[in-house]
């Protein structure tokens, strides 16, 4: 059977009073792109956040190829971090860095490599992303659509083996947003990575996810294929497609 790159079993987060994860438990299978949905504060980013390590369950835990990631020692930590990379909404770009610089980053900070090797790998993925000649330029000198190519390009360029994606095409118009999820998906099968998006894009990420999961009141309420999900009964799930996609989608 095949073994799941991240597992969650049964994670539990509080803040103060307030329960955000009522025991989530779901594998996230290598090679394929999750996506999570949901309505807004039903802890979509916290269960990003989780897996980035960014923040601890109060109870359950979070597994790397079955290897529970707090009893991960510090070396192994490391790894597995350098194996992650993320693409926050509003693309988080630094406005003091060129593009080049931003891009860069990731490599200057979590590897060792030589700046040759990382001007030839900035480079590679400048031209994939068709961003060449941007190099020199700076965040606020180029449009939102390229910042996102930018972002991805950062999130990429590492070869990470998982990529989150948080809401990556929040503030774009319908062209451009197809535009990232088109990207997502080729570049997903061209490198391989596993993807995980946390996306309000109904049905548009239906496209490019073959793994959905909604979350509702901190669990969740429905696990499958994006086929599956077109046709599930569940009343609260039917309720948030509609709600979502309106009636170009269901009915
Ligand atoms: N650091 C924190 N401290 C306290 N409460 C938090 C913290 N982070 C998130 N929350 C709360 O957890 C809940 C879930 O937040 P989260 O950002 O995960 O929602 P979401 O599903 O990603 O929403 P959206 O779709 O709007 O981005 C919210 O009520 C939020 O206020």
């Amino acid at each position: 059977m095949e073994t799941p790159l991240i597992r969650l079993v049964n994670v539990h987060k509080r803040f103060g009073n307030k329960t955000v994860l009522r025991g989530i438990s779901l594998d996230i299978m290598e090679g394929k792109t999750t996506a999570i949905i949901g309505k807004s504060g039903e802890g979509k980013s916290v269960l990003l956040k989780h897996i980035i390590g960014l923040m601890q369950p109060n109870g359950g835990e979070i597994l790397y190829r079955e290897k529970p990631i707090k009893e991960m020692s510090r070396e192994e930590t490391r790894v597995f971090r350098n194996k992650m990379s993320y693409m926050f909404q509003g693309c988080a770009l630094f406005d003091s860095l060129n593009i080049f610089e931003n891009i860069a980053l990731p490599l200057k900070e979590g590897t060792q490599l030589s700046p040759s090797e990382i001007k030839k790998m900035v480079g590679e993925r400048l031209r994939q992303l068709d961003l060449e000649g941007t190099e020199n330029q700076y965040p606020s000198q180029i449009s939102g659509g390229m910042m996102k190519r930018v972002a991805m390009a950062r999130a990429l360029v590492t070869n990470p083996e998982l990529v989150l994606f948080d809401e990556p095409t929040t503030g774009l118009d319908p062209i451009r947003k197809n535009a990232v999820h088109s990207m997502i998906a080729s570049y997903q099968k061209e490198l391989g990575f596993t993807a995980l998006v946390v996306s309000h894009e109904i049905p548009d990420i239906f496209h490019i996810a073959q793994n959905i999961i909604m979350l509702d009141e901190g669990q969740i309420v429905f696990s499958g294929s994006s086929e599956e999900i077109q046709t599930c009964e569940t009343p609260v799930v039917r309720q948030f497609l509609r709600g979502e996609a309106g009636s170009m989608f269901i009915d």
